[in-house]
């Protein structure tokens, strides 16, 4: 028996939740898994009901799970609260605590959807590209931070901090992903104006001899942006901190059509957690046209990193290939005139097409 917590959250969340639901009630049934998945709130829905965007009993449900699944979190309803007391607050107050410092964003070519890329299909068709990003430093956790009067002048600062350790732990889980890929990592940092990551490339590259086989190179992020867009098939394991990594997976989710398809994992010693790496769409949600098909790719990964099942992570894919191939398509991935199908029957769909 593995536990699973599921934080559904808010905006799209519950839909796309419900849709990846349905995929993983029936890999369970017809794996014979034998999870107990149980429901826990995070963000705006736990700020509502208990006045705290990670309440005790959600942390103590993520800690005794084997994995937890999160939709999204944040919403437009408390946009005017300081940024340390609102709903996003929940989410890496979850990562923090489950010293989920790795996070791996998959942003992969479907070639069913190359028409759906804002790039010259030659451009994006042969890429594959794996963002490790470091979730749990940086300028997001690190003190003092502050928002404050000074002189009669409203001011505020954050610290960008990472210590050597920090640095390492990341950097091992990108030159072994690198290692089972094509073998080329590329770090990604502000070395020439910021101390962090300055001392980021240093260690980065320290490393390196540790992995003979694998090809480092170095890169600024701001050219690593425009080379996201330029040339992106040059990329294979793109490492970076917690800020830029954030910035640089949107980026790279637009390679693929849509950022409704990407999926992460977020990792540590003990029990991952598997979320989308949108947020909450408060444009779309409650509306059934959010694409849960980054959430189902999340239950994939689940499988594949917290439970061990290989074979049904790569079900769980192919039956996402399938209905791609079919032509199912949410509207953030339909052509101009194709039809298009909500969030829960492209759920369905994609339960049907795993053909149990
Ligand atoms: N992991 C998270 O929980 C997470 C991640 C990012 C943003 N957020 C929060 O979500 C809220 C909204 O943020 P935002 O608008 O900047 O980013 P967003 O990712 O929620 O939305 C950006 C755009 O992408 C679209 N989109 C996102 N997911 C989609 C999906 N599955 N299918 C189709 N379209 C999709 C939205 O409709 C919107 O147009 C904010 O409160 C933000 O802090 C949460
Ligand atoms: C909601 C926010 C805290 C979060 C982040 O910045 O990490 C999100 O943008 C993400 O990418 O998961
Ligand atoms: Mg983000």
């Amino acid at each position: 028996m593995k536990k699973i917590a599921i934080f559904p959250g808010d905006g799209i969340g519950p839909e796309i939740v419900d849709a990846a639901r349905l995929v993983l009630d029936a890999v369970d049934h017809a794996a014979g898994l034998n999870l107990q998945c149980t429901d826990g709130l995070v963000g705006g829905a736990a700020l509502d009901a208990a006045d705290d965007p990670l309440p005790e009993a959600s942390l103590q449900l993520a800690m005794a799970a084997d994995a937890v699944i999160l939709g999204a979190v944040g919403g437009p309803r408390w946009d005017d609260l300081p940024p340390a007391k609102r709903p996003e607050q929940g989410l890496l107050r979850l990562r923090k605590n489950l010293d989920l410092f790795a996070n791996l964003r998959p942003a992969q070519i479907f070639p069913q959807l190359l028409s759906a890329s804002p790039l010259r299909p030659e451009l994006v068709r042969d890429v594959d590209i794996l963002v490790v990003r470091e979730l749990t430093g940086d300028i997001y956790f690190g003190q003092p931070r502050a928002a404050e009067v000074l002189d009669g002048k409203r001011r505020a600062y954050n610290t960008m901090v990472y210590d050597e350790d920090e640095i390492r732990r990341i950097a091992h889980v990108a030159f072994k992903a690198a290692q089972g890929r094509r073998k080329q990592l590329c770090s990604v940092d502000k070395a020439n104006v910021l101390e962090t990551t300055r001392l980021w490339r240093e260690v980065v590259t320290e490393l390196a001899a540790e992995y003979p086989d694998v090809h480092l190179s170095h890169m600024y992020v701001d050219n690593a942006a425009m080379q996201l867009i330029r040339a992106p098939s040059q990329f294979d394991v793109l490492l970076t901190g917690n800020m830029f990594g954030d910035i640089l997976s949107d980026e790279a989710s637009q390679l693929t059509g849509s950022i409704g398809m990407l999926p992460s994992a977020s990792l540590g010693e003990g029990r991952g957690m598997y979320e989308p790496i949108h947020g909450s769409a408060p444009d779309i949600a409650g509306q059934d046209k959010a694409n849960p098909l980054a959430t189902i790719l999340s239950v994939a990964m689940m499988l594949r990193h917290s439970l061990g099942n290989e074979p049904w992570a790569q079900r769980v894919e192919m039956a996402v290939q399938k209905v791609l191939d079919e032509g199912l398509r949410t509207a953030d991935i339909a052509a101009a005139g194709e039809a298009v199908i909500g969030t829960r029957a492209m759920g369905h769909a994609v339960v049907k097409a795993l053909q149990l």
